[in-house]
């Protein structure tokens, strides 16, 4: 199975936040994204998220899409609302997960987990733990905890986390769905921005007005300068019902001439928020069709240029 993670290099002796408790995948994608560094559990990624924008931590790692169960939608919110963070770098984690018990316990009437990882074991769990109620938990692995408490019978959990609570493993390497993936991001508060690669990912989050068209305007922002939009997602405003934030992934970097051009475009048709420009984690290049590379952008502002100051017509 593909595992795909990029490293932020002149991220030393910082404080990273990330989605705990100990023994989450967003904590070994954060040991992937951050090797070496201190690192904090936090309950919630809303908590993980603030320690940042307060200054308490210098990044958090956080989940924000899985190939199966789709974006987190506690992350959109939290990178939506409250003062602007970036993502500087992610990781794609394979995801496969043990059940744990209390060693020698008895009846399983209950088995807990973070509803995305509940999602991912449906069909496992009816067929083998058929007589157990499915209970949302923060985490996977406060769902460990839950179980050590006695809470709860059963916990759907990473792996990792039998080497973290004294509990028992039951079954490992489950998964409904073969090659299941987690995308996390590290996030930070704006400043310096990775360099470009060739492979990047640009996002951000579009406040467009409701009203005949106003999508299919924002994407052919996109579509006219060849720029392969690679996630689209809408959460709530939640104060307004039917109004919607677009959160719009493309291909490509904010420093490339085409992004700028595309951004300033989005920009005068809707509010944006930049969420970064960064590595892909998988790598894969941009798509540059034929005069829809940066250096046509280039060259077509020349001309504009020469033309302002009549040495071209
Ligand atoms: O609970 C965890 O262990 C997490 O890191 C969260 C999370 C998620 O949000 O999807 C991460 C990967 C798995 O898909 C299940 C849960």
């Amino acid at each position: 199975m593909k595992t795909a993670t990029r490293a932020v290099s002149s991220l030393t002796s910082v404080r990273i936040a990330y989605f705990g408790p100990q023994g989450t995948f967003t904590e070994q994608a954060a040991r992937a994204l951050a090797p070496g560094e201190d690192l904090t559990p936090f309950e919630t990624v809303r908590l993980a998220l603030a320690a940042v924008r307060d200054g308490a931590a210098d990044a958090a790692c956080i989940p924000i899409e899985n190939s199966v169960e789709g974006v987190v939608p506690a992350t959109l919110d939290g990178l939506s609302d409250d003062a602007p963070l970036v993502a500087v770098a992610e990781a794609i984690l394979p995801i496969q997960f043990s059940v744990l018990t209390r060693p020698g316990g008895g009846d399983l009437r209950t088995v807990a987990s973070h509803p995305h990882a509940l999602a991912q074991v449906r069909e496992w769990l009816e067929a083998n733990l058929p007589d157990a109620t499915p209970v949302a938990a923060s985490s996977t692995a406060a769902a460990a905890v839950a179980v050590v408490a006695g809470e709860f019978d059963a916990a759907v959990c990473a792996p990792v986390a039998i080497e973290h609570y004294p509990l028992a493993e039951l079954a490992t390497g489950i998964a409904d769905v073969g090659e299941a993936q987690t995308r996390f991001l590290l996030v930070r508060r704006p400043g310096e921005l990775p360099a470009p690669t060739g492979a990047d990912r640009t996002s951000i989050v579009a406040a467009a007005e409701n009203r005949t068209g106003t999508l299919a305007q924002l994407l052919s922002e996109l579509a006219n300068r060849a720029i392969n939009l690679i996630r689209l997602d809408a959460r709530p405003v939640r104060d307004s019902f039917g109004e919607y934030r677009f959160f719009i992934d493309f291909e490509g970097h904010v420093t490339e001439p085409r992004i700028v051009d595309a951004l300033t475009g989005l920009r005068r048709r809707c509010h944006l928020r930049f969420l970064g420009s960064h590595p892909r984690a998988d790598r894969l290049p941009a798509t540059i069709e034929a005069g829809a590379g940066n250096q046509d952008f280039l060259d077509a502002q020349s001309w504009v240029d020469a033309v302002l100051k009549g040495t071209d017509a």
